[in-house]
């Protein structure tokens, strides 16, 4: 089985410990507890851990219904956390995610990262509907609800501009910029401006749909060069090659195999390349590795847009809303922010050729987001 532990690091000469949530499955506590043999340094706060015999090391298990829920599970589809071994035990167990203040004191409370076209915008009218929850609206574009963007390069100073913008009344408030997800930069940024104060809601759509949407999108709005003359089969084909031609470029194996995560991280710029963005494995670990769990909530998009009332009482729960009763969620939900077209025109259909071709890059990394988040009944 898989499940959530505590683990803290005791060093018995310094008196001092570390602790941290860590998701592992059972049959990794022997790892976990050899690579504890070697001495870990905490720069931040100049713990040495040394080898065992000096110090001694246990693991609390944590279940869903435990004191610290670490876990949040929603519903069945929602977000079950449980991180395998490819997100290394030790970049984990040096982050004490318990301890770490904010460096700021205003941080908005709720952060939707994304993914792009995998409804966000409607999560955030949504929200902005609940009495306790006030929703800020960019004055000038991309659209209501895109709010803000963070930045993983915002300077203290920047960081006081962007803050101001968010209303420091007891009303909770949030940011919904969707490039967040994909930028390998901003979990650790996050983290370290806001600790543990903010949370994240995460969307994931199937990805072949969330990249035909995406490409729409740019050819409604005329971005990147984009008309409404573009074919998609031509931006697939050259995006594949593009892709192929980046990771070759990089020196990172063609074999596209998920276990690797850590190699496609930030290999491309945020929104340069639709399919990179639909890879959720690599940039869920990103999070997982550098942000808490605990404060993340993973949606499946398909499972929002067909039981939206109920995904969305659960998203209250998780920021700590009060409920709404069903009627007032129907209200709520009744409209469709940011929908696309319903007309295509033929060479923006998608072919059968070419949904093969983005399935065989996607599988892989689908499979192993299913794993991690034990999404059994979802086939993307
Ligand atoms: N409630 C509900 N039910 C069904 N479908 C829904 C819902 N809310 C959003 N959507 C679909 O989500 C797509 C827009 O996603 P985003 O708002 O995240 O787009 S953006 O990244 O902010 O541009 C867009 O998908 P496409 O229509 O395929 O483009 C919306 O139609």
């Amino acid at each position: 089985f898989q499940s959530i532990y505590k683990v803290t690091l005791n060093n018995p000469d310094t008196n001092c410990s570390l602790q941290c949530d860590c998701p592992l499955s059972s049959n990794q506590t022997t790892d976990l507890q050899s690579s504890t043999s070697s001495a870990y340094e905490v720069s931040s706060s100049a713990i040495n851990f040394v080898p065992p015999g000096s110090s001694s090391f246990s693991l609390d298990h944590y279940t869903a219904s435990g004191r610290r829920t670490t876990l949040t599970r929603l519903g069945t589809d929602l977000a079950t956390l449980s991180l395998k071994d490819s997100c290394p035990p030790e970049s984990l167990m040096l982050k004490d995610w318990t301890n770490i203040r904010p460096v700021h004191s205003s941080c908005p409370a709720v952060f939707i990262i994304g993914a792009r076209k995998g409804g966000t915008t409607s999560l955030y009218q949504y929200l902005s509907h609940h009495p306790d929850f006030e929703g800020i609206h960019l004055e000038d574009g991309p659209s209501a609800g895109e709010t803000f963007h963070f930045s993983a390069r915002y300077s203290t100073e920047n960081w006081k501009t962007y803050a101001s913008r968010f209303p420091k009344a007891s009303v909770m408030t949030g940011d919904a910029s969707v490039g967040n997800f994909i930028n390998c930069n901003v979990p650790s940024r996050l983290f370290e401006s806001c600790g543990n104060f903010s949370k994240v809601l995460i969307l994931l759509r199937n990805p072949i749909n969330r990249y035909v949407s995406n490409f729409l999108m740019r050819a409604r709005f005329k971005k990147k060069h984009y008309s409404n003359n573009t074919g998609l089969s031509t931006v697939i084909n050259l995006e594949i090659d593009s892709f192929y031609n980046t990771l070759l470029k990089k020196g990172v194996s063609l074999s596209l195999s998920p276990d690797k995560w850590e190699q496609f991280q930030c290999l491309y710029k945020p929104a340069e390349n639709m399919l990179f963005e639909g890879l959720y494995y690599i940039h869920l670990m990103n999070w997982l590795c550098n942000y808490p769990g605990s404060n993340m909530l993973i949606i499946n998009s398909e499972e929002f847009y067909k039981n939206t009332t109920f995904i969305l009482q659960q998203v209250y729960q998780f920021l700590g809303l009060s409920p709404l009763s069903e009627s007032s969620r129907e209200l709520v939900t009744s409209f469709i922010f940011n929908k696309g077209g319903n007309r295509l025109l033929p060479h923006q259909m998608l072919l059968p050729n070419d949904r093969k071709k983005l399935s065989h890059i996607f599988r892989p990394f689908n499979n192993e987001l299913f794993k991690l988040l034990e999404w059994n009944d979802v086939s993307w």
